[in-house]
């Protein structure tokens, strides 16, 4: 694996809080060059390549403007940034897989734009036993977020309505979680809110979530 060292403590650390409490969030996963280069790219994509994100799976994919409102475009390894980004994304796959036996066996992942104002209901970005997305990620790509700025991410435990984690959208910072488990919210932003959110897929649907 052709990655820095710095990296693979950070997915060290991914690895021992998705093992330890399903969760984690990790300010500075991504190093301001990485946030720079993604950014500029996500910036430089044509109006027309976003589009309403869809809700529900496959081929009952629709969209629904109460639940969510942002804009998202595929990433592929289409350009320099999306390539780095996935290689990436790949590695943390293979050390999840490695150190958890989670299995997951591919990654997908889109850029995702909320204007002021959108917003994305709670919800939980898979059902047990149904659809394959086992893990999921998000990163920011918005620097100089403030508090006031909005667009916060919280995540509820798997019962209960208290929150369990307020996550700015702050410039290279990771959320990842186990996709079953925690239902999520967007608020609303009062500014343009960039990120990358993405799932690791297994085969087998109804495989237990980490085995120990
Ligand atoms: O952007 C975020 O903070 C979370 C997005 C999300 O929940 C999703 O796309 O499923
Ligand atoms: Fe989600």
């Amino acid at each position: 694996m052709n990655t820095v060292p710095s990296v693979d403590n950070a997915f060290d650390e991914v690895v021992e809080a998705i093992a330890e409490r399903g969760i984690g969030i990790f300010p500075r996963f991504l190093d301001a060059p990485r946030v720079a280069a993604l950014h500029q790219d996500f910036a430089a994509l044509p109006a027309w390549q976003l589009t309403p994100a869809g809700i529900g799976r496959d081929q009952h994919q629709h969209t629904n403007k109460r639940i969510r409102t942002d804009k998202t475009r595929w990433l592929e390894g289409d350009s320099p940034a999306r390539r780095d980004y996935l290689a990436l994304m790949a590695g943390l796959q293979q050390q999840m897989n490695r150190q958890l036996f989670m299995g997951l066996k591919d990654y997908e992942c889109h850029y995702a734009l909320y204007q002021p104002g959108d917003f994305y209901k709670k919800h939980l970005d898979a059902f047990r036993g149904r659809g394959n997305r086992r893990l999921t990620t998000v990163v920011y790509l918005n620097e100089d977020w403030r508090p006031a700025d909005g667009g916060d991410l919280l995540v509820y435990p798997e019962k209960g309505k208290a929150v369990l984690h307020r996550v700015l959208p702050e410039a290279g910072t990771l959320v990842c979680f186990l996709s079953e488990q925690f239902p999520h919210e967007v608020l609303p932003a009062r500014r343009e809110r960039l990120s990358i959110a993405g799932w690791f897929r297994i085969d087998d649907p109804v495989a237990p979530a980490v085995l120990l």
